[in-house]
């Protein structure tokens, strides 16, 4: 095998995780800690969603990890070196916009950028124009670009700070809370940004307390409460670790019930013409890397329990007129309130 450094460039050796915790841990005060414990393990090449409802820890993670702020216990690897002691040497690779871009309003967005990468030392002069112009088109703002900031949109805004992060090639972008306050148009431009950077091999690590949003847009999640990573993983392994629910359309509703009731399944919501009910949980327990919770992977995405071609069986045999039966696929909502046993803040 080839030596970690045999490419020329310093850090982790190929595969080795982008961003790595080991029990990263930040107390502000006498309270709580903010963040408690913390081991993630973000893939390269990830898209790797950061969720948790707000006051969940993530920024104070995030902050960890930039080198913003000095944890209290534990210690967290950036691109395969320590931070915040390999700050100097590890930052440039790495894109942030950490809170909304620091913007002025009465410079153009061209011009904002203009000044972004003049405060790089290492940013030469001579090809400033050209890289800003090259930053303007990858986000979509060439256009717009001779446009006073004060100008642009809450969108806009956003993708002229990913510009600033963008102009100089970057191994690693870290997003906290990319899309918050914006309109579903922008959410949608920020996604398929993000998307095109991962696909140029860019891992991408996103905080967000929108549940939708990490579905639709990463391979990779970890779920916070209260400070604490319930669980990681891909969003598919996520998923399937939690219970999925069967859901079944029948003008026979009670006797339905009745049936599914008697082959285990629970929460049985009884509806006009429709039955759902959540599948008994199979052996493999909560999930793939459900932290804490000792389960194991669950091939089959269904959550064990009984064979739903036995359960439909069932049901004809009693004289259930079923029009549909399928099972449902478990959101990561599903995932967070099997886990925590709480409902998701989704204020936003
Ligand atoms: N500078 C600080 N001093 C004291 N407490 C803080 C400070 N920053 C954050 N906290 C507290 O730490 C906890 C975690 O906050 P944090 O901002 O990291 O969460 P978050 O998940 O990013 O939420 P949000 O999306 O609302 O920012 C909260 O209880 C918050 O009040």
């Amino acid at each position: 095998m080839a030596p970690p450094s045999s490419n020329g460039e310093d850090g982790a050796a190929p595969g080795a995780p982008v961003i790595e915790t080991h029990g990263l841990t930040k107390r502000y005060g006498s309270g709580p800690p903010a963040v408690d414990g913390l081991d993630l393990s973000v893939p390269p090449g990830s898209i790797f969603g950061f969720l948790g409802p707000n006051g969940s820890g993530k920024t104070t993670t995030i902050r960890m990890l930039m080198g913003l702020i000095e944890p209290t216990a534990g210690g967290a690897r950036l691109l395969g070196e320590p931070m915040p002691g390999a700050a100097r040497r590890v930052l440039p690779r790495v894109g942030a916009l950490i809170e909304g871009p620091a913007l002025y309003g009465f410079l153009t967005g061209r011009a904002n950028l203009l000044r972004y990468d003049a405060a790089d030392p290492t940013a030469d002069p001579r090809t400033r124009a050209a890289r800003v112009a090259t930053a303007l088109e990858r986000v979509g703002l060439a256009a717009a670009a001779g446009k006073k900031a004060r100008a642009y949109s809450l969108g806009m805004k956003q993708r002229l700070g990913l510009a600033a992060a963008l102009l100089r090639p970057r191994e690693l972008l870290v997003l906290d809370e990319p899309t918050n306050g914006l309109d579903p148009q922008g959410m949608r431009e920020i996604r398929s940004l993000v998307r095109e950077l991962a696909a140029d091999g860019t891992t991408v690590f996103l905080s967000s307390h929108l549940l939708d949003e990490i579905e639709q847009v990463c391979t990779h999640a970890a779920v916070m409460s209260r400070g604490r990573l319930i669980a990681q993983g891909t969003v598919a392994e996520l998923a399937a670790g939690a219970r999925g629910r069967l859901a079944v359309t029948t003008p026979d509703t009670a006797e339905a019930a009745r049936v599914l009731k008697e082959h285990g399944l629970t929460d049985l919501v009884v509806g006009e013409d429709r039955v759902t009910g959540e599948l008994p949980p199979g052996p493999g327990g909560a999930g793939p890397e459900a932290v804490g919770a000792g389960g194991g992977p669950d091939p089959a995405g269904m959550g064990g329990g009984p064979d739903p071609a036995d359960l439909n069986a069932a049901l004809v045999a009693a004289g259930v007129r079923v029009r549909a039966f399928g099972a449902e696929r478990a959101s990561l909502e599903d995932v967070f309130v099997a886990l925590t046993g709480e409902g998701f803040d989704v204020a936003g």
